[in-house]
């Protein structure tokens, strides 16, 4: 039976740990958080459960526009019970995720681990992992996998002291909402927390060190967004670099490369993460990692070390938890022999959320202006559509882009309340090829939004008999 010894227990090393069980491996799992890692107990689930408790202001505030009088301002926002249903969901989802490996019979092992020792030529690894009473504990496996994750970025002139310099970690631990809270990095995580915060009526400056909010994402779809901010009052400071951040007891001030400052009561970094892969003897093991510390790996997770594969946020490739959960079952699957697929980053789907909601798939509009891609494409406002009208959508829309010959999707953006769902039968085509005609002549329900990516791709078809 392969022992297979994974560090780190995010979506990467869990799902991995689930997937490798599956087929009858010894697993050990060393994590020094808890199941599920950063993404459930402080990134990606917290930050959505947040979201979840403030979208809910937006959708009293669209009330009056469909005839129904609600104050809003009337409305109390009770942030410790905020807090702790972030919290408490956080770790329900951490228990549900132990209880699932336990009875998959992964063993889970509480502590910090690090590669130990490798012998080249010996197909085995020691993993030396320090428990939390402080004892250390060796491990051997035939397969390591590191999937430790990523941290916090940050600046030495901006270290966050959790209570008026934060990083998106510490939030959760606040006990009166800011007054005005100026957030570090318009990203994904800068732009999310800003809808957030704005949300639920705190005055929100962001600082963005390009010309736009989310520099990396569909340009249309960003414009949406800004577009959105500024109707509810963000500030967005643009070509702006944070120097350094100051605080005194009641406000902090960031300091702007340009000289200038803007002070608020709270700042907020969001100015990237970097790889937790200090201290865990990759040099010493020969673990080849790139200038910013990621561990490099090819599309099966296989490091420069036999036996030792990498997957997840430590590897950069595309800081995502359902591609850190797919790289993760591939370096199992590769790792026992069995029939695996190289991982494709072209297909993968992922959403921003904001309201309203940006979500892509495939290939992006970019690489087809820059003619890396020939495609046709098509964009389609949402509203035209009956479904959004009857809402009171007023914002987003659908694209769809196809090879110009044989019309098979491979790619698209969604900007709607809801486009973390309707993405789906996008990806979907992208995934299995399919031809814009298909996506056409699939009946969706009307009214609905759905029914805008099905007249999006009626628009292809439509350019196709021109062609
Ligand atoms: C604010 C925010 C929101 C996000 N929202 C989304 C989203 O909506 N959708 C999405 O797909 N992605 C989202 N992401 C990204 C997602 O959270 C990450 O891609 C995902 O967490 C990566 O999973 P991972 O398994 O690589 O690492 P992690 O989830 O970071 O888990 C790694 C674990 O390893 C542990 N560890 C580190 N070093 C050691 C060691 N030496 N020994 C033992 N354990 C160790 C860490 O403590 C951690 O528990 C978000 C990220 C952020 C910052
Ligand atoms: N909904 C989701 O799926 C979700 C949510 C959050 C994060 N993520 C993942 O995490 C990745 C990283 O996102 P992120 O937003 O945390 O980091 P990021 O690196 O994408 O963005 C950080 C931004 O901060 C800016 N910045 C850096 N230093 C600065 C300074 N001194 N002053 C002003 N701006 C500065 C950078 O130019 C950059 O635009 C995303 O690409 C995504 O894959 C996903």
């Amino acid at each position: 039976m392969s022992r297979i010894v994974i560090i780190g227990g995010g979506p990467a090393g869990y799902e991995a740990a689930l997937a490798g069980a599956a087929y009858g491996a010894d697993i050990t799992m060393i994590d020094s958080d808890g199941p599920g890692g950063a993404c459930v107990l402080w990134d990606c689930v917290p930050s959505k459960t947040f979201i979840a408790s403030t979208g809910i202001r937006t959708d009293v505030r669209r009330a009056r526009d469909l005839g129904v009088q609600v104050q809003v301002d009337a409305s109390h926002i009770d942030l410790p019970r905020i807090h702790q249903r972030v919290k408490d969901l956080a770790f329900a989802q951490s228990a549900d995720i132990r209880a699932r490996l336990t009875t998959e019979g992964v063993k889970i092992v509480a502590g910090r681990a690090r590669l130990a020792q490798t012998q080249p030529g010996v197909g085995a690894h020691t993993v030396v992992a320090t428990l939390t009473d402080g004892s250390e504990q060796e491990f051997e496996g035939d397969v390591v996998l590191i999937s430790t994750g990523a941290s916090p970025r940050v600046l030495p002139t901006a270290v966050p002291d959790g209570e008026r310099i934060l990083n998106w970690r510490q939030l959760y631990d606040l006990e009166v909402l800011p007054e005005h809270l100026i957030i570090v990095g318009s990203g994904v995580t800068g732009a999310e927390f800003a809808h957030a915060y704005t949300e639920l009526g705190v005055q929100v400056t962001l600082v963005s060190s390009r010309d736009r909010v989310l520099p990396h994402e569909d340009e249309d779809a960003a414009l949406v967004l800004e577009d959105a901010f500024s109707e509810r009052g963000v500030t967005l400071i643009k070509h702006a670099r944070a120097d350094r951040v100051t605080r005194d007891e009641t406000s902090a001030t960031v300091h702007l490369a340009d000289g200038t400052t803007v002070t608020g009561s709270h700042v907020l970094m969001t100015v990237g993460s970097v790889p937790n892969t200090d201290g865990l003897g990759l040099d010493d093991a020969g673990v080849a990692t790139d200038r910013n510390g990621y561990v490099t790996v090819d599309r099966v997770s296989r490091t420069s070390v036999p036996g030792v594969y990498a997957a997840g946020d430590c590897t950069g490739l595309l800081p995502l938890a359902s591609v850190a959960a797919m790289q993760g079952r591939i370096a199992m699957y590769h790792s026992l022999g069995e029939g695996v697929s190289p991982l494709r980053l072209k297909t993968v789907a992922s959403a921003i959320f904001t309201r309203p909601e940006i979500a892509n798939v495939g290939v992006s509009q970019k690489a087809i202006d820059a003619g890396e891609y020939p495609a046709r494409t098509v964009m389609l406002p949402l509203k035209t559509n009956p479904r959004a009208k009857m809402s009171g959508l007023r914002r987003g829309f659908v694209k769809i882009f196809c090879r110009p010959a044989t019309g098979v999707v491979i790619g698209g953006v969604v900007v709607a309340p809801n486009a973390s769902e309707l993405i789906l039968p996008i990806a979907l085509a992208v995934e299995n090829k399919l031809q814009v005609s298909e996506v056409a002549n699939t009946f969706s329900v009307y009214p609905s939004l759905s029914g805008s990516i099905a007249e999006a791709a009626r628009q292809l078809v439509r350019h196709d008999d021109l062609d």
